[in-house]
Parts: structure tokens; sequence; C-alpha cells
């Protein structure tokens, strides 16, 4: 697993961006061999969403072969309302960029069969060659996606009911009242995650410093389910100071000191950043 420690959430947020536009860059993605991307929502990704918007209208790079994956949506809220990842997505990031409608993908929150729509995006994903790269964030407790804690690290995309500490999480989007938060979500699995080529998760903020130590310094648990990331191959966190507070001294100065040539935010054609 690579760790790569940023000083802040500007400079997370831009090391992030550029690492994604070089990725999609180098690929040379084309309608026959398009960059399959895997998108988060919360509020870790806004910085990074706002610099590939950024990236794009600079022409440094572009989404017109990149086709999208969210990791979730919440059941029972209709697409349009506002706090659906559907209204999130195109919001904050999809409307600013040449990507094609059509190629855009978020599970439909409300569909005839709930197992149906998961099944038929699971397999959408593995038609279209899978994943390239799965940008994700994390909650306090360590989920990822909607993998609440004690989510199977098997588990494959479905419907997942929130735990109290998400839905208190996610109360500050509906009017902070408990009860207007869904309950239920459809989410990739742990294991959808893992079968994307590579996997960047964001973590910013004390509010997740607990979880960053769970993900990097203790084991494979299934009560946190960041933690699945150490079984990939192509893993990497990139985090700011303030998420690295419960980490070991040893922990940190060894990433600080292994990523030392890797940390220049600034550089998108430093192909050191790359893996
Ligand atoms: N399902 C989403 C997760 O994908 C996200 O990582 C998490 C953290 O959100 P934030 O980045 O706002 O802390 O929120 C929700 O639970």
């Amino acid at each position: 697993m690579r760790l790569i420690i940023q000083n802040n959430y500007q400079e997370l947020s831009k090391w992030t961006a550029n690492y994604i536009a070089r990725k999609i860059q180098l690929a040379n993605p084309t309608e026959e061999k398009p960059f399959l991307l895997g998108l988060p929502t919360g509020s870790s990704p806004l910085g990074v969403y706002r610099e590939l918007i950024n990236l794009n209208q600079e022409g440094l790079v572009s989404f017109k072969h990149v086709i999208t994956f969210n990791m979730d949506e919440y059941v029972g809220i209709p697409k349009d309302h506002p706090q659906s990842y559907h209204t999130f997505m195109w919001e904050n990031f999809l409307s600013h960029i040449d990507i094609q409608p059509e190629n855009v993908n978020i599970l439909n929150g409300n569909p005839a069969d709930l197992k149906e729509e998961c099944a038929r995006y699971e397999q959408k994903m593995k038609d279209l060659g899978g994943i390239d790269l799965f940008l994700g964030g994390i909650g306090p407790d360590g989920h990822i996606a909607f993998n609440e804690p004690g989510s199977s690290l098997a588990s494959r995309t479905r419907d997942k009911e929130l735990n109290y500490d998400t839905i208190v999480a996610n109360s500050r989007f509906f009017n902070n009242d408990v009860n207007q938060v869904p309950k239920l979500a459809l989410t990739v699995g742990v294991a959808t995650i893992l079968d994307a080529k590579e996997v960047v998760i964001i973590v910013n903020g004390l509010g997740k410093a607990r979880a960053l130590k769970h993900a990097v310094e203790e084991g494979v648990n299934h009560m946190w389910t960041i933690s699945a990331l150490q079984l990939h191959p192509r893993g990497m966190i990139v985090c700011d100071e303030h998420a690295t507070y419960e980490l070991k001294v040893g922990t940190y100065k060894h990433f600080k000191s292994i990523e030392e040539n890797n940390l220049d935010a600034g550089n998108l054609l430093n192909t050191d950043l790359i893996w």
C-alpha cells in the first residue's frame, strides 16, 4: 500500500487530481478502449473534483472516452432529490466536464428490483473490461462506499442497511434530522472495489484519524472495511496531516520518506507519481 501524506486538503486534492489526470492521459482512451473510472460522493472528493474540472477546462485532460461508475446511491429518494448522489455528481463534477452523459453510470435507487439493479451494475463493469481506477473516500468508522462495519470483505454490489453512525454523519445534509436520512442504500461491495486495477482513497481531517490508523497499521478486519485495501496490489491512500494524528511516529516517517520524491502536487508531468 502507498500512503501519500500531503500538507493540507488543498494539496491532497491537487495531487490526487493530477494523479488521476495523468493516468487518463497515459491510458490515451478511445471509444473502443475507454478508461473506466470509479467515483465517490461525500465532502472528501470535492477538492479533487474542483481540480479535475480545472484541468479539463484548461485542456489538460479529457473525459470524452472516460466511463464513470459511482460507488453508491440512497434507496427511496427521487433521483432529482437535492441529496441524491445523482444530483451530487452532476452538480459537483459531471456537468462541468466534457463527459458524454451516456458514459455516466450511477446506481438507480428506485428500481423495480434492487437485486436485479445491483447485478446489472456489477455485470456492466465486467463487460466493459473492469474499473481502471476506483477513487473513494471513507466514513469515520472506516467504511468504504456504504460497506458498513461488519460487511463481508467478499461483498459485491448490493443493498445495505446504513448503520446509526453513518445516518448521524450524513444527517448534516438532511437538515440535521436523522429521520430524513434514507436507511437503505445500494453500494458496490468491498470485492467490487478490490477488482479495480487500482484503488485511490482520500482520507482527510482529524475525524478520519482513527480510521486511517486501522487502515494502515492494524490487520485486515471487516469492522474497518477500508483495511481490505491491504489486500490490493495497487492500493493507495492520499491523506492530509490532520488524518495522520493517530499513526505511530515510525509509520508516519516510513511513508513520508519512501514517498519523498513523489509529493510535488503541482507537477502534472512528474511520472514518478505514477505506479
Ligand atoms: N457513502 C459515502 C462514502 O462513500 C463516503 O466516503 C463517506 C464519507 O463522506 P465524507 O467525505 O463527507 O466524510 O460518506 C458516505 O457514507
